[in-house]
């Protein structure tokens, strides 16, 4: 198996995939007479096809062992997807440029604690895979007529192994 080694997350990095949602860097202004921040417009939502409208929903994801045995990603032609993880906790994301209608070398990423992240409609990505423990998060994607999603199974599955030593199953 080939190994890929998770790296930080960071806006620029992941920007050909999609967006990172954190309020680090982000514009901001005061609401409701000063007494809320609102980090406006953190992520391009896309809801394509017919009948589309945007879903919010909470996924409760079960941990993965680490390192990561990815045998599979998948994509959505019609919308986008973001993941906003509810407790600080650091999750694994992992994404594939398109390679003429094939997913390319996955890139692997491990958020901070906090960040979410939003994958551009049509974007090669695992699934939801948190490390360690249980975690839920807000997802907000794409609901409607049609098909809206593309699996792709790899012929040998990649290792993706944590930065750190913590790769133990
Ligand atoms: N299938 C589903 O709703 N979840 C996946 O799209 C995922 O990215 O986890
Ligand atoms: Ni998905």
């Amino acid at each position: 198996m080939k190994t890929i080694v998770a790296e930080a997350l960071t806006r620029e990095a992941f920007a050909p995939f999609g967006d990172v949602i954190e309020t680090e860097g982000t514009e901001s202004f005061l609401i409701n007479n000063g007494k809320c921040r609102r980090f406006h417009d953190l992520a391009k939502v896309e809801a394509g096809g017919e009948n589309a409208r945007v879903l919010i929903n909470i996924f409760r994801g079960t941990p993965y062992p680490m390192p990561l045995t990815l045998s599979m990603v998948e994509r959505h032609p019609l919308g986008s997807q973001a993941f906003m993880p509810t407790t600080p906790a650091p999750f694994l994301v992992v994404v594939c440029p398109d390679e003429a209608g094939r997913p390319g070398r996955p890139r692997a990423f491990l958020t901070a604690p906090g960040q979410g992240v939003n994958y551009a409609r049509g974007t090669w990505h695992g699934v939801l895979t948190p490390i360690g423990k249980e975690q839920d998060f807000v997802v907000v994607d794409r609901g409607g007529d049609g098909n809206n999603v593309e699996e792709h199974f790899f012929t040998e599955p990649y290792s993706i192994a944590l930065p750190e030593t913590g790769n133990a199953s």
